[in-house]
């Protein structure tokens, strides 16, 4: 890119490389979750084909929002906060490259793969073993950059957003290589090397600490360096963000095992993990609230920074899901709760209203600055933008809380004599207008992220700023 800025110390390339294809993979991944989502209202559009059919495409939406979406967020923004927090350049220019071609190899690889129907069938890891092997690659890469560039930083400690990165960072590739473990037999094949029910608690191990660690802690490191930035106060309590770090990585670890209520697993791990899910609302909560509490004496900027609105809507989402989580993890709520839409609405909070949100407001805060831009093209888009994700996500989690009781409800509902009042197709039908309804928070979302595309585009093209180097320091 000709027109764009070199910082002279900082490496903004691989951080413009991976905030522009978090938009772009956010686009493709919610088009694919917007198609899936019709496809439960108008089953046709499956098109009897098998690589569009609703099984194939779906791992394909949560591999492109959690990793391709999700995971380019997280370079983009760690590059740049660990840079800019230790004032040096990354600790390799041509690692760093190789993260961002890597990564993107990975993501074109499931791609192909998944609707091919290659999967080794766990969730979230559904990418076969030679795919394995390159993610393990590109992400130990990722580490040496990541706490390579920490260790040479000219700063006397480490800013507590670096903390939450380098915890995601690491915590990510002992679950990835752990739970990945598995006897190829071809190059498309492979068998995992556990069996039974410690197969599923290794699966749900890794599941759960992927909401944990990716899904969480790298977010919380976004939390920790833009929200603070865009709202120009400082962290609220320092000595709470050590408090949230500790008592949160360490909790987290412990609670897998609710996903496997009533199920093989035995029944004391079960209740360890619905106790360490209760407590787990504690350090959430705390970080939450840490976060919120930064704006005290700047709640006035909401009005005008819908950047800002985008932030603090993202940590309202953050506490509300880690409210739902602990209780939805109690045995008796999870009976009702299980395999219903409920689960799929709480995922969506924590998914589309934490983590999307968090990510596009740390996006639109640093597109301008690595871009050498003074500010977003149009900040009323950017509001236009917040309102979509807003309703968006409302309608998505509030038609999914009707649907997922009115499902337990029907599913669990008796006769007299023993028998079930409704059949499955009952509850099937009477959760229709539920389906239609997030399709349509869908839609919401994906046109807000259409006009991100555009307003980025046109950001980008804008002349350059005058006092470049100045706002950038
Ligand atoms: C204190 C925090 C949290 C707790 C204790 C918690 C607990 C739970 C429980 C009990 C389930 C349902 C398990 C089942 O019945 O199958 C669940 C599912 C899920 N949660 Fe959370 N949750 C928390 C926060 C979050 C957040 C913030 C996110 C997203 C960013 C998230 C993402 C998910 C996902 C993706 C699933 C579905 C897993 C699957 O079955 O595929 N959770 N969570
Ligand atoms: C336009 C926005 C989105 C739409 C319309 C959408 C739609 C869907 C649909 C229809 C499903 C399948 C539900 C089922 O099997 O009943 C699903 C699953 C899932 N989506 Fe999304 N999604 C969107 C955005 C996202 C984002 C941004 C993320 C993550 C950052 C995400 C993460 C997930 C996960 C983890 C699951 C699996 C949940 C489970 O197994 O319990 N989605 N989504
Ligand atoms: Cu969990």
């Amino acid at each position: 890119m000709s027109t764009a800025f070199e910082h002279p110390t900082y490496n903004y390339k691989v951080v413009r490389q991976f905030a522009i294809m978090t938009v772009v993979w956010g686009i493709v991944g919610m088009f694919v979750g917007v198609w899936i989502a019709a496809q439960l209202v108008w089953p046709e559009l499956n098109f009897g084909l098998p690589w569009t059919s609703f099984g194939r495409l779906r791992p394909l939406h949560t591999n492109a929002v959690i990793f391709a979406f999700g995971g380019s967020a997280l370079f983009a923004t760690s590059y740049y906060v660990v840079q800019r927090t230790c004032q040096t350049r990354l600790f390799s220019d041509s690692l760093a490259n190789f993260t961002f071609w890597g990564w993107q190899a990975v993501i074109v690889l499931a791609a192909i793969t998944l609707p091919l129907g290659l999967t080794s069938s766990k969730e979230y890891a559904e990418l076969e073993w030679p795919i394995d092997i390159l993610i393990a690659v590109v992400w130990v890469s990722y580490a040496v950059v990541f706490l390579g560039t920490i260790k040479q930083r000219k700063t006397s400690h480490i800013y507590v957003a670096n903390w939450f990165y380098a915890a995601f960072i690491l915590t990510v590739a002992v679950l990835h290589i752990v739970n990945s473990a598995a006897v190829p037999v071809s190059l498309t094949k492979s068998y995992s090397a556990y069996a039974g029910a410690i197969d599923a608690m290794a699966q749900w191990w890794y599941g759960h600490n992927a909401v944990g660690f990716f899904l969480t802690a790298g977010f919380l490191g976004m939390m920790y360096y833009f929200v603070p930035k865009q709202a120009e106060r400082p962290v609220y309590s320092y000595r709470l963000s050590i408090v949230h770090f500790w008592a949160l990585i360490t909790t987290y670890m412990w609670a897998g095992s609710h996903h496997l209520h009533y199920t093989a697993l035995p029944d004391w791990t079960q209740s360890v993990g619905m106790i360490m899910s209760l407590i787990l609302l504690a350090p959430s909560w705390g970080g939450m609230i840490n976060g919120m509490m930064t704006l005290s004496g700047a709640w006035h900027k909401l009005r005008h920074d819908p950047i800002l609105r985008f932030l603090v809507v993202s940590l309202s989402f953050y506490g509300m899901s880690t409210f739902e989580g602990p209780m939805m993890s109690i045995k008796t709520v999870n009976a009702l709760s299980h395999y219903t839409d409920w689960t799929i609405g709480h995922v969506h909070a924590g998914a589309l209203g934490w983590v999307a949100m968090i990510s596009i407001g740390s996006i639109y805060h640093l597109i301008p600055r690595v871009f050498n831009k003074g500010q977003m093209f149009s900040t009323n888009l950017i509001n236009v933008h917040f309102w979509l994700a807003t309703v968006g996500t409302v309608l998505y989690i509030a038609s999914m809380w009707v649907n997922g009781i009115l499902q337990g409800l029907m599913w669990r509902a008796v006769n007299i004599d023993g028998t079930l009042m409704y059949s499955f197709v009952e509850a099937l039908e009477a959760s229709h207008p539920g389906f239609f309804v997030r399709w349509l928070g869908g839609c919401f979302w994906v046109v807000g992220m259409l006009i991100m595309a555009y307003n980025v585009t046109m950001t980008v093209k804008s002349p350059a700023a005058q006092n470049a180097v100045a706002q950038t320091a």
